[in-house]
């Protein structure tokens, strides 16, 4: 399994009158890693939505190595997507591990116990979020970071050839904000996740979209999408953008209006 192929073509979705993404297209080859970026508002969620299957476009396709995603039957779409959202459905009650087993369930028919192989999957999921000493915790103990990492090791075990997440590095700290993008760099499945983070897109991802009032406004490798005219024109920031010497990743530097209290005297940021 080496990551499915996505196309998304012309999609149009809305809410209402309301025009949430307007004629998007992107696509993501098998095992690309696709970043989504913009601002709040710019209508990342609402995308990655249509591709698990939410919000149904009102004009234009999702498709899934060729296939219109949206015409597969479910259980199909959920040996092929796993989605990390923002908004979890029914945890409570249940222990990490059998959250975390519940990834198993498109890939067994109902009643089938954990066979050897989903053990060894949960286990792995667990180890890949550093979420190993949790399994016993009851989930809805858990703090936010911790039910995050849950939640991706849920989609990990689940074992999609498309992984399709929504700011999966909120509430993590630095460390596990590493370590889980690193484990969906490693993953054999494609994957299509929306960061706020720039410097951490630009390090992970293969490709970025930057999503702007609900249309795509760059997209293409990290170094060629992360400009100082485009911080500035899709967020109204200043920053320099870099190439960092040791890691080879394009690393924006904020420049905010307020000089820094350490600031060597004269050192005010100037757009001109
Ligand atoms: N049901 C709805 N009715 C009207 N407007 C909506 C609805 N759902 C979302 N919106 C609006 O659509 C826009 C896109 O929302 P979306 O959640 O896709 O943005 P986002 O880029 O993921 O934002 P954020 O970075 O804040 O998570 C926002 O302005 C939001 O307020």
């Amino acid at each position: 399994m080496t990551g499915t192929r996505l196309v998304i073509d012309g999609v149009t979705l809305t809410a209402g009158a309301y025009r949430l993404v307007e004629d998007v297209s992107l696509a993501a080859r098998p095992g690309e890693v696709i970043g989504l970026v913009g601002p709040n508002g710019s209508g990342k969620s609402s995308l990655l939505r249509a591709v698990y299957r939410v919000l149904r476009p009102v004009t234009g396709r999702v498709s899934v190595d060729g296939t219109d995603a949206w015409s597969l039957p479910v259980r199909q779409l959920a040996r092929t997507v796993a989605a990390v959202v923002q908004e979890s459905g029914a945890e409570f009650d249940l222990s990490v591990r059998e959250v975390v087993a519940m990834g198993r369930t498109p890939h067994k028919r109902l009643l089938d116990g954990d066979t050897p192989e989903d053990a060894a999957l949960i286990t792995s999921a667990l180890a890949a979020v550093d979420a190993t000493d949790l399994a016993h915790r009851p989930f809805d103990q858990l703090s936010g970071g911790e039910r995050q990492r849950v939640l991706i090791a849920r989609a990990l075990a689940q074992q999609p050839s498309l992984l399709v997440l929504d700011e999966p590095t909120n509430h993590l700290d630095i460390r596990h904000q590493l370590e889980v993008l690193g484990a969906l760099r490693r993953l054999p499945a494609t994957v299509m996740v929306a960061l706020h983070d720039l410097n951490l897109a630009a390090y992970y991802c293969d490709r970025l979209y930057v999503l702007r009032d609900g249309k795509v406004t760059a997209a293409g490798p990290p170094a060629d999408v992360l400009t100082p005219q485009l911080l500035d024109e899709v967020y109204g920031v200043m920053g320099e953008v870099t190439i960092h010497p040791r890691t080879g990743a394009p690393q924006v530097t904020f420049l905010p209006a307020e000089p820094h209290p350490a600031a060597p005297t004269g050192a005010e940021h100037s757009s001109s």
